[in-house]
Order: C-alpha cells, then structure tokens, then sequence
C-alpha cells in the first residue's frame, strides 16, 4: 500500500489538501445544471442527486487518506456505498465538476485518477483488469464522458473530450477527441469540430456502416453482373 502511494500519487501540500476537500464540491454542485436537463434547483440536486452526495463523501475520505488516517476513509467509502450505491475508493484522484449522475453501480478503483468535468453514468467501472499490480486503474482526462455500464480496465490513458459508448470495455488507450465504442472498445477519430457531449445519439454506429458499405458492394455487383448478362 506504501509502495503504491509512493509510486502514483503526488505529493501535495497542506493548502493543496485544503483546497483539494472544498474548493471543488461547489463546482461538483454548479456543473449538475449544466450536466442534467432534469435538475431543476439547488434544493432538489442538494437532495436528491446520489453523484453530489458521493462526491462529498469521497472528498472528505480522499482527504482523510491523504492526510494518512487509517480506516476511517475506508468506512466512509463503505457508507458512501450503501447510500448512494456508487463506490469510490478513497485514494482515487477526483478533479473538479466530477457528476456522476444515477450512479447505481458505478465503482472508481483506489488508483484511478479522473480529470475535471468528467460526465459517469450509471453503472460505470474505472477498474482493474486483474493483472496489473500497483497503477492498475484508468486515467481520465478532461471533460470525458463514460456511457451507462461502460467498463474501463486497466492502467490506460483516456485522452481530454473522450467520448466513451454505453456498455463499451475499454482495454487500451483512447487519444483525445477520440470516440470508443464496444466489446472490446475501438477507437474512432474524427478531425474538425466535436459536438456537445451530451448529444449522446450521435455515437457512431460501426456495425450499421459496415452493414451499410456491405449493400453498397452487394449493389454495384448486383450491376455489374446484369451489364454482362
Ligand atoms: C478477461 C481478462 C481477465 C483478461 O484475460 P486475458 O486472458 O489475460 O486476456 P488478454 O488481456 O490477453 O486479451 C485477450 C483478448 O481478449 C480481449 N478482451 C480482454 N478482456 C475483455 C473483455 N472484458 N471483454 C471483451 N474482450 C476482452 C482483448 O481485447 C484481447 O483481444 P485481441 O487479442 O483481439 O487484442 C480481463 O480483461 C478482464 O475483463 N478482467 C476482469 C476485470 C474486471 O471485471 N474488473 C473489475 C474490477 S472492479
Ligand atoms: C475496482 C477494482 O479494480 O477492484 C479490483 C481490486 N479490488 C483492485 O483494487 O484492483
């Protein structure tokens, strides 16, 4: 456990830690309006958004962790868990404006790191494959949105603006602007501008174009063959 935390995790200074624990929960707080179009004012996202009451409680064991209290973290965690059914190990890296919205199901391993603006559905696993020792979790990058029951494994880079499909397994690095989608995931990388993150139908749809380039062929010989007939 030592060992681990030598290796990943970065020395921070008290003020850091300070900040580390408020600083960020009012923007966990601000960017539900954004994120949800069902949120509808702060007294029904202060009680009734499962992503905003795990955040507080996983800010408060990050920072007992850090500050190298034993088991109380854990046993926050572990209550955050039964209240909210999302578990967050307190060493997880959480950057600010983090929603994890739902939230039922989803599980953020202890050495996990996710950058600002991060979008989780329900459901979500940022986890380890198995096979990996000490750095075994994913590292999001910003403004990254995973799908509904999406699974990341593995001690992976997820580039900034990823956008990761619902039910998807991500087994290697996504760069970037970059699309993953399915089992295992596949890159997809568009130049030019990206929409809105939450445009979530304009996932592409591979098996659909692979279907639909497969009947383009299927025509032009079905032409070519009445030309020599
Ligand atoms: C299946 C698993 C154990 C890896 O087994 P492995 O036999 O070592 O497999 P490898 O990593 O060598 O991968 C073999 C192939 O299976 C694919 N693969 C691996 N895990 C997969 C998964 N979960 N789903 C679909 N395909 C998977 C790989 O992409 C690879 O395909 P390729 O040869 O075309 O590149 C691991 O990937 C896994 O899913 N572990 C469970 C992790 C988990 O549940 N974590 C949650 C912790 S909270
Ligand atoms: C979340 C996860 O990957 O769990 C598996 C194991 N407990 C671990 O920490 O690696």
């Amino acid at each position: 456990m030592q060992q681990i935390s030598n290796t990943f995790t970065t020395q921070k200074t008290d003020k850091q830690l300070r900040l580390s624990f408020l600083q960020p929960l009012l923007t966990d707080f601000q960017i539900i309006f954004d994120r949800d179009p069902a949120a509808r004012n702060w007294f029904e996202v202060l009680c009734c958004y499962p992503g905003f009451h795990a955040m507080v409680l996983h800010r408060l064991a990050h920072w007992l962790h850090c500050h190298g209290v034993a088991f109380v973290p854990r046993l926050i965690s572990h209550l955050g868990r039964f209240l909210t059914g999302i578990e967050i190990h307190p060493g997880a890296q959480i950057g600010q404006g983090v929603f994890i919205d739902h939230g039922m199901g989803v599980v953020i391993g202890e050495t996990a790191i996710v950058g600002d603006y991060a979008l989780i559905y329900q459901g979500v696993t940022l986890g380890g494959t198995g096979k990996e020792t000490g750095k075994r979790h994913p590292t999001l990058g910003k403004n990254v949105v995973v799908g509904a029951g999406a699974k990341v494994l593995g001690n992976i880079q997820i580039g900034d603006r990823v956008r990761i499909g619902a039910g998807s397994i991500i087994l290697r690095d996504v760069p970037s602007d970059c699309t993953a989608v399915g089992v295992p995931g596949r890159n997809i990388c568009h130049k030019g501008v990206r929409g809105c993150p939450l445009e979530h139908a304009k996932l592409p749809d591979i098996e659909a174009s692979i279907i639909r380039s497969l009947l383009e062929r299927i025509e032009k010989l079905e032409q070519q063959l009445k030309v020599k007939s």
